[in-house]
């Protein structure tokens, strides 16, 4: 029997002889790799933390001490060792368990996440609780150094350091984010305190003590100017650690379990706050990945043996990269135009352009709000950034939006990416709301194309605007349609008809303007003859269009690939209530107000009645009733 079919909590790990725990960890590797290779999934960031899963669960008392994962993509070891060993082939897929820590799954995962560096904030908040009730549990949050970019988690380090409450830190410091770590603190974590800065500071401090007496002045300026100097070069993540008020353990070797255990151990006796800095390495263990970590983050299925990612059966172009091509022929030919990623280079198909372009675009590290304001400042000093952003990462901006660009009127250009449902990382990254919270900003426009082309168009056309402007598009390949070379403008807020009927209208957007199309053919075979409207924008709406298809048509089916709460088809009800039409009957479909699980983004859609068959069922009984 293999040691892993031996554990099925962690209080079985604490059973082990420490001579075993190399072979289980080996043995978890090894389930791993093959899921992943088969699924998909965050191997690189997993792989890095065996070891170190395997030392905080045997030190540590889970689900009594708290271990709180940041971003989750790195749990697949804890999810393991925690009872899903079993279940572990189901990773990411509809109905299996799910790529980051659950708290349906599993007392063992006691914090839910998926987006970055929270994990300071809850583990101060658990701690918090712990101590207000009386409780002598251990609290431990473990966040990577590219996490540790994030504003959130100096915010947290700020307040937990001064709460100097009993909680431990640590660090998994791999140097990387998903492409390279970018900034001061990256460069800054790989300082040791070298032994002979402290000699030379002993020296120099000596030589002023010596000169006292003679000419003190002269010989006081030039120490303190050597101690200066020398100080930048002693100035140690220690240092910056122990300034927000934790004391400092390491730098120390993440692979080695030995010492892992014996750091945990002696820092679990501890009663203040405590960050222990470990080091590892991301995709340790399988060649390709430590080889190329940036592309094993998160990979699709591959080839076991060789490390070759399958490629999907689709030959189109994703939106993603289209969107990276066209921003660089815009870049080319208007050189106001630069590019800001939020640590996503080549999730965002930005890495073309960082190299055509290099002193034009920016990567702020994980820094959502700080990006969307850069841009605001940019734009104010007569730049055309285009923030190139996650859907779900830019919901951390909000306000930055709202307050810094939108209020400012500036033409700051939001390329959102992974609008509607993006599959199996689930809840936490499904794109679903953002059309409701855009759309209520003044000044902002927002629109979304129906395939790869349009969105080509929609890009030149935020250039040609002066104000801030949206364009959504999903996650995935286009349709393969033709891509025109030149780019126009698209008329502002004006809507495409795309079939004429006589029964009713469907204005879909975006993603769902296909399905829509394919849902009127389902239906004309029935004897509903649908017209079909391709939305583009949300705002401003095609109102004019909008008030004629009302007084032509009493039921209008809208389709959109978001939440229905104050999205496009709430906009399109507000309109006709706003100008008395109250008897026109609207059907909305979208998504509920509800978490969307993970799964394929075919069968999200289809479960939610967003794939033809689907719309064309609800709208024939909408019709037809
Ligand atoms: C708010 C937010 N922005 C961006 C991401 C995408 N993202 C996921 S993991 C990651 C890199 C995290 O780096 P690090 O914390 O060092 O962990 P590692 O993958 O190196 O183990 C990024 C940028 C995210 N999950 N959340
Ligand atoms: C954990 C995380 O936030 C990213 O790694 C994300 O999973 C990437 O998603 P894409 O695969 O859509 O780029
Ligand atoms: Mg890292």
């Amino acid at each position: 029997m293999s040691l892993l079919a031996q554990i099925n909590d962690p209080k079985d790990l604490k059973r082990l002889p420490d001579s075993s725990l190399a072979e289980l960890a080996q043995e978890i590797r090894t389930l791993i790799i093959d899921t992943c290779a088969s699924n998909g999934g965050h191997l690189a960031p997993s792989l890095g933390v065996v070891e170190l899963t395997l030392a905080l669960h045997r030190v540590f008392d889970s689900p009594q001490d708290k271990l709180v994962w940041d971003v989750g993509h790195q749990a697949y070891a804890h999810k393991i060792i925690c009872g899903r060993r079993d279940r572990f082939s189901t990773l990411r897929t509809l109905d299996g368990i799910s790529g980051f820590p659950k708290r349906c799954e599993s007392v063992h995962d006691v914090w839910e996440v998926g987006h970055s560096s929270t994990s300071l904030s809850a583990a101060t908040g658990f701690a918090v609780s712990r101590d207000l009730s009386r409780r002598k549990t251990k609290v431990v949050a473990v966040i990577g150094d590219g996490s540790m970019t994030g504003g959130i988690a100096f915010e947290a380090l700020n307040h937990a350091g001064h709460l100097n409450r009993d909680m431990v830190v640590v660090l998994n410091d791999n140097e990387m984010s998903i492409a390279e770590n970018v900034g001061a603190l990256s460069g800054f974590l790989s300082r040791t305190s070298s032994s002979e800065f402290i000699h030379r500071i002993k020296r120099e401090t000596e030589e002023f003590i010596r000169g006292i007496g003679s000419d003190v002045g002269k010989s006081a300026l030039k120490v303190a100017r050597k101690v200066e100097e020398s100080f930048k070069g002693l100035f140690t993540p220690a240092m910056l650690f122990q300034a927000f008020g934790f004391e400092y353990v390491g730098p120390i070797d993440g692979h080695d379990l030995p010492l892992l255990m014996e750091t945990l151990e002696r820092v679990k006796s501890f009663d203040n706050a405590v960050l222990v800095h470990v080091l590892t390495t991301k995709g340790k263990g399988y060649q390709p990945a430590e080889q190329n970590p940036a592309l094993f983050h998160g990979v699709g299925p591959f080839e076991r043996e060789t490390g070759k990612v399958l490629k999907g059966k689709g030959g189109a172009s994703s939106y993603t990269a289209i969107f990276g091509s066209v921003v660089s022929r815009l870049a080319e030919d208007d050189e106001r135009v630069v590019a800001i990623t939020a640590a996503m280079p080549d999730g965002t198909g930005l890495t073309p352009f960082s190299k055509q372009f290099p002193d034009r675009f920016f990567d702020v590290g994980i820094a959502e709000q700080h990006g969307v304001t850069f841009a605001a400042g940019l734009a104010a000093e007569g730049k055309r950034p285009v923030f190139a952003v996650y859907s779900s990462f830019l919901q951390r901006a909000y306000d930055e939006v709202l307050h810094d660009v939108c209020l400012q009127n500036l033409p700051v250009i939001f390329a959102l990416d992974r609008g509607g449902v993006v599959g199996s990382d689930g809840p936490t990254h499904h794109g679903v709301f953002d059309l409701s919270y855009l759309r209520h900003i003044p000044n902002m426009t927002l629109m979304a194309p129906k395939d790869e082309n349009e969105l080509q168009h929609m890009l030149k056309t935020a250039l040609c605007h002066d104000g801030p402007v949206a364009v959504r598009y999903p996650r995935g390949n286009g349709y393969g349609v033709p891509l025109d070379q030149e780019l126009r403008c698209l008329p502002m807020g004006k809507a495409e008809l795309l079939r004429s009927g006589v029964n009713g209208v469907i204005v879909a957007l975006g993603t769902m303007v296909v399905p829509a199309l394919e849902a009127a053919e389902l239906l004309a075979a029935e004897g509903i003859d649908l017209t079909v409207v391709n939305a583009r924008f949300v705002k401003p709406l095609d109102e004019e269009l909008l008030l004629e298809l009302a007084g032509r048509y009493p039921k209008i089916v809208t389709i959109e690939e978001n939440v229905l709460q104050g999205g496009f088809g709430t906009a399109v009800m507000e309109l006709y209530a706003d100008r008395g039409l109250h008897d026109r009957a609207v059907l909305r479909l979208g998504y509920p107000d509800a978490y969307i699980v993970q799964g394929e983004q075919h069968e999200l859609r289809a479960m939610h009645g967003l794939d033809p068959a689907g719309i064309a069922a609800k709208a024939a009984r909408f019709f037809r009733g």
